[in-house]
């Protein structure tokens, strides 16, 4: 299951990812926002996260913007690692060395093609389960 979620930045890309997940039968749960209403991105980055930590959802796609505000957000969360990826290298290389358990995007900064690419490879990607990344990844958490 996926988490998705975005800010009013955000929404129109979360509606073209979310026809990507429904067209490959991936099943996702959508945290909002469901318009295009101003909201605040901290929000929505912290209900996504919560579902994770619950395990409720394995992986979040979180947009707001830029993706930058909803992956800081993200991050002040125990347990979550989110990336922020506008390239298809940097989102199979977060799935391989940092095991991101989140993707941020950009609404206003990518294009739709692009981000469903960049959806494909970070959820297709498996992590390396290489001991030096293990490693590297245990030193981020805090207490
Ligand atoms: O948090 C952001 C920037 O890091 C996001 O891009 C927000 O979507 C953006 O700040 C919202 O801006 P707005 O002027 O309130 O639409």
């Amino acid at each position: 299951m996926i988490a998705i979620g975005s800010d009013h930045g955000g929404f129109e890309l979360k509606q073209e990812v979310i026809k990507y997940l429904e067209a490959n039968k991936i099943e996702y749960k959508d945290y909002g926002c469901y318009d295009q209403n101003s909201v605040d991105y901290p929000d929505f980055a912290k209900q996504v996260c919560q579902a994770i930590v619950d395990k409720e959802c394995e992986k979040g796609i979180l947009i707001c913007g830029t993706g930058i505000g909803i992956s800081m957000a993200a991050n002040k969360v125990k347990g979550i690692r989110a990336a922020l990826c506008h390239d298809c290298f940097s989102a199979k290389a977060t799935r391989e060395h940092n095991d991101a358990n989140v993707l941020a995007l950009g609404g206003r900064i990518v294009g739709v093609e692009l981000a469903l690419m960049i959806v494909d490879i970070f959820l297709s990607t498996e992590f390396s389960n290489d001991e030096r990344h293990i490693r590297r990844i245990n030193k981020i958490e805090i207490d």
